[in-house]
């Protein structure tokens, strides 16, 4: 049995926790540390996982896996220096952070892989990125990608595409919900009620995802087929151009890669 313990448990904490138990772990599994006992209550009876203290998630956990922003990393990897060692698994979800930043502030040797997966791991369809640190072996990492794949798919990658990888697929669902937000709003201005705009909106971006993973066309390809001759889509594809939403979005993407790389370099 593989104890899990997730240091932070936020936003992609409950939804690692909440995926691995619809992943099939049993709730003995996994632990996790809050710093608000409501929160750890709260947490505790929606799924019967343990908030413990550090020095027992340390004690009990193979894995250790750090959940909190960025902005509080420090006195995380302060209670953690002397609980680990190069036997711990240190598993950072963290914007930015390096691995390298773990390796000078933990004991010599403590293995460290850095992850940026994504919220839709409460449906088990996360995307995870994995880049091992300078400690960590090809058995850390496949043990990371075992407990991933049962809450979606995941890929490795050179650390240094991190930061971009985060500003995609880290950040990427929000971008999708914005999308899906601002079409809403297009069904109300068309007069539609909400209940209505909202149904054919998400039942359409279902579609169109599952069109994308399932079918194995190129995007340009079934945004063709949906575009007609004269028809309704070029017009509204004509509009989507000459407000620059595609210039918008490498423009917003890029920034999210800059803020990424910004986290990291306040705690050189
Ligand atoms: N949200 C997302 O979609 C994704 C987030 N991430 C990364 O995950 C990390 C967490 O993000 P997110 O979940 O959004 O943030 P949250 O603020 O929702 O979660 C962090 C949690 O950790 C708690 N916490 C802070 N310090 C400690 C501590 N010392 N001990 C125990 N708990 C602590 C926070 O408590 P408090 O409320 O008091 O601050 C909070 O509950 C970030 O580093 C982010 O970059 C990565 C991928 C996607
Ligand atoms: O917004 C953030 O900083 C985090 C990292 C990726 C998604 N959410």
């Amino acid at each position: 049995m593989t104890v899990i313990a997730v240091l932070g448990a936020g936003k992609i904490g409950e939804a690692l926790l909440a995926g691995l138990l619809q992943g099939g772990r049993s709730a003995e599994e996994l632990l996790f540390t809050e710093r608000h006992p409501e929160r750890s209550a709260e947490l505790t009876a929606r799924y019967g996982v343990a908030g413990v203290e550090v020095t027992e998630a340390a004690k009990r956990a193979d894995v250790l896996v750090v959940a909190v922003k960025p902005q509080d990393i420090e006195p995380v990897l302060a209670e953690l220096a002397p609980l680990v060692g190069p036997n711990s698994l240190v598993v950072s979800l963290c914007a930015g952070l390096p691995t390298s930043l773990y390796e000078r502030r933990l004991p010599d040797g403590v293995p460290v892989v850095r992850v940026m997966p994504n919220t839709p791991m409460v449906v088990g369809e996360a995307m995870s990125a994995v880049s091992p640190g300078k400690h960590a072996t090809a058995d850390h990492v496949a043990l990371v990608t075992e407990m991933l794949a049962t809450v979606g798919q995941v890929v490795e990658v050179p650390e240094a595409q991190q930061d971009a990888v985060t500003a995609l697929s880290g950040s990427g669902p929000a971008y999708f919900f914005y999308l899906v937000e601002a079409m809403i709003d297009a069904g109300i201005l068309l007069g539609l009620p909400r209940a209505v705009a909202e149904k054919l909106i998400i039942q359409s971006a279902v579609g169109a995802a599952k069109m994308l993973a399932e079918t194995n066309e190129h995007p340009v390809i079934l945004r063709e087929a949906v575009t007609s001759p004269a028809g309704t889509t070029i017009n509204a594809i004509r509009e989507l151009e000459k407000h620059g939403v595609r210039a918008a979005l490498l423009a917003a993407i890029e920034a999210a890669r800059d803020r990424s790389v910004e986290l990291g370099k306040a705690h050189e």
